[in-house]
């Protein structure tokens, strides 16, 4: 299971209408880090049978490289669901099952009964934030993915630029993520065409600690690669902490000071990440 997962960038997770082959093929040249197949809510209730079969055959005919495949199935509660997995649960082009509107724990369980992939849960119920950590603990799950679109429509609560009625889903989410050891990835911006308001909600994402975004269209994928790479600035900064941590340890003390601020060993091991990050997106482009 850890081979999805372990250290691969998820900067840019890129849906695509399971339905839609020109989409589909289109995807096979852009530099998304990863690509959500999408059977459920982009896809219209008379084109999922159609869209299975269009998605299985893409699957099959390959070409998405380094690209993460994963497939999101309709709901078991729903009509299409079980179909979805009987037609790609086993397919080999599938690194991973996407469920949607997950609520507990148990949800996981009754995918994971029908699928030997990894599992990935979209996070987009009040139950679902409420139940993050039993759901982050499952043993087949590998990522969580934040559905705002959804959560907003549950909440009652409306768009705002800061997000602030998301925090608590987000930081919930994230902490339950992070305690054990999923990937994360953000909502989706609807704006599509708003390339600064999609900068700032990655900068947003960046800061709070998400390894990417969920996105919509191909013009949002280079702002969100951008965005959850280390910048040029982190990088510089992370070598001189090593190196000045290093200068310390060999002058027999504990702490080092860069730039007016102590740095420990902490520090380091976030500045070692960092460096590790950017190697990892290097060898993608390599
Ligand atoms: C939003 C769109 C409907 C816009 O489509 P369109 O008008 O066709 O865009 P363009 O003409 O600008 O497209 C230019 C070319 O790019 C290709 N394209 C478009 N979108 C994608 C895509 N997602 N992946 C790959 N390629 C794409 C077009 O085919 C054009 O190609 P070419 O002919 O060569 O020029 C459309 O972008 C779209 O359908 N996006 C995906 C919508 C979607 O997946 N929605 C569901 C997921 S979001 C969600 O559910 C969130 C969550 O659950 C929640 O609750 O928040
Ligand atoms: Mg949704």
């Amino acid at each position: 299971m850890a081979s999805l997962a372990s250290g691969r960038p998820f900067r840019s997770v890129l849906y695509i209408p399971g339905s839609k082959e020109r989409a589909l093929e289109k995807a096979r040249g852009l530099a998304a880090d990863a690509i959500i197949f999408d059977l459920e809510d982009a896809v219209a209730p008379d084109e999922k049978a159609a869209a299975r079969d269009v998605l299985a055959r893409a699957l099959s005919e390959g070409g998405y490289g380094h690209r993460a495949r994963i497939v999101r199935i309709n709901g078991l509660d729903s009509p299409w669901g079980a179909d979805d997995l009987e037609a790609l649960g086993q397919h080999p082009g599938v690194e991973a099952v996407l469920i949607p509107k997950v609520n507990r724990a148990a949800d996981l369980d009754a995918v994971a009964a029908l699928t030997d992939k990894p599992l990935w849960a979209m996070m987009e119920t009040a139950l679902g934030m409420l139940n993050a950590a039993e759901i982050a603990a499952h043993p087949r799950l590998q990522g969580m993915v934040m559905g705002t679109n959804d959560l907003a429509k549950e909440l009652g609560s409306r768009h705002r630029a800061d997000r602030l009625p998301m925090q608590t889903g987000l930081g919930l989410c994230l902490l339950a993520a992070r305690a054990y050891g999923r990937v994360i990835v953000d909502g989706v911006y609807n704006a599509f065409k708003d390339d600064n308001g999609l900068r700032a909600e990655c900068q947003q994402g960046r800061d709070m600690g998400f390894d990417g975004k969920t996105l919509i269209h191909p013009a949002q994928v280079e702002i969100a690669n951008a965005a959850f790479a280390p910048s040029a600035a982190e990088l510089e900064l992370a070598q001189r902490q090593i190196a000045a941590f290093n200068a310390a340890q060999a002058a027999g003390q504990g702490v080092a000071v860069v730039d007016g601020k102590i740095v420990e060993n902490l520090h380091i091991v976030t500045a070692q990440a960092v460096l590790g990050k950017a190697q990892r997106i290097a060898a993608l482009a390599g």
